[in-house]
């Protein structure tokens, strides 16, 4: 019962951007909250819909309520879901993600944090709940610990009991909100050194939601994977050498793995239950990347997805803008 959904979000222009094009560059022109259509040098207006766009002025909350709210609810019933933040360095992806201090301006990651302890606070007392939180970047296909710097190189496992994990991963349980707002703050790669490489990495945030009925002891596990991924920008584009060079092919390698699963699990636009089958019938690459592999339970199956597409609007970097919007049609 895989369904994924695809959203654009467009960020202002920056100064960068008003200094080489003007303010008035933008190559966007939106028809309504699903359509736009995308101003091209060559082809002229190219019509795009995606599930929802969101503009230059959307508020954080609306992202959250249509992006992360419905797979955040999901998960409460067992049903495992994956945001993905999708875009070429400085579109937005982290702002969108992690969001700042600022009143109101919180990202996806502490608003379902909070969503989730909300919700526990006001749920039948008969449940008793367990959240567990790890975090994981994958740099050059290796895992590394966001919440253990001495755990590097981490491998991906299978088994029967806990399906696919990242083994010897920190996982830890958090009571209450501000004790996971503060675990995402001290890895957010805003103000932590800890990941240097969060452009070139992606960073994986899982939330494990475990529920026990304490009357028949039954228990429900639902898996939360809130991903901020590598910049895409081309490898042509970053005229990268040497190491920057194996660098950018590696992070390439891996979008386009993930692409390719989106692809497999969508073929077009499918009900649920045609994506059942699609899946069943015809092979999905999970095992050509880490992040893939990493996601597979969460993308395939039984699950949810959000594949957020974050680009500027300005003309400064409208073919990387085109790249992510061509991405995203799946
Ligand atoms: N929707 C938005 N509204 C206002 N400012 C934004 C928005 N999106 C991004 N920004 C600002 O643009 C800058 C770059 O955004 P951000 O760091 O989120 O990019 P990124 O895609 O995560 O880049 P990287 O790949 O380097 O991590 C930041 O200063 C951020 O605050």
């Amino acid at each position: 019962m895989s369904s994924v959904s695809v959203c654009v979000r467009f960020r202002p222009c920056n100064s960068r951007e008003i200094a080489s094009t003007g303010a008035k560059s933008s190559r966007i022109h939106i028809l309504d909250d699903r359509s736009f259509d995308f101003k091209d040098d060559k082809e002229g207006a190219i019509g795009f819909s995606f599930d929802r766009v969101f503009n230059e002025g959307s508020p954080q909350g609306d992202v959250f309520d249509f992006v992360a709210l419905p797979i955040v609810q999901d998960a409460m019933n067992a049903i495992n879901g994956t945001v993905l933040a999708y875009g070429q360095t400085g579109a937005g992806k982290t702002f969108s993600m992690e969001g700042t201090d600022d009143p109101g301006q919180e990202g996806i990651l502490p608003r379902v944090a909070r969503w989730i302890f909300q919700y526990i606070e006001t749920a039948d007392p008969v449940y008793e709940f367990i959240i567990k939180l790890s975090m994981v970047e994958i740099y050059m296909e290796r895992i590394r610990d966001l919440l253990d710097s001495t755990k590097d190189n981490l491998q991906v496992k299978e088994d029967k009991t806990r399906g696919i994990f990242v083994a010897g991963a920190s996982e830890v349980r958090r009571p209450s909100y501000p004790e996971a707002y503060q675990d995402l703050l001290r890895v957010s790669p805003n103000i932590s050194d800890m990941n240097a490489n969060s452009s070139r990495s992606h960073c994986v945030f899982l939330i494990t939601i475990q529920q026990t009925n304490s009357e028949d002891r039954s228990v429900k596990t639902g898996k939360l994977f809130l991903v901020d991924l590598a910049g895409s920008e081309k490898v042509e584009k970053t005229c990268a050498e040497g190491k920057l060079l194996t660098e950018a092919k590696t992070i390439n390698k891996s979008l386009s793995a993930l692409g390719n699963v989106i692809n497999a699990l969508t073929c077009g636009k499918q009900s649920s239950m045609q994506s059942f089958f699609a899946e069943k019938a015809c092979h999905v690459p999970y095992r050509d990347s880490k992040l893939t592999r990493i996601l597979q339970e969460s993308l395939g199956g039984n699950s949810r997805t959000t594949l957020l597409c974050c680009c500027s609007s300005g003309s400064y970097n409208a073919a990387e803008t085109l790249s992510t919007l061509r991405f995203g049609l799946r």
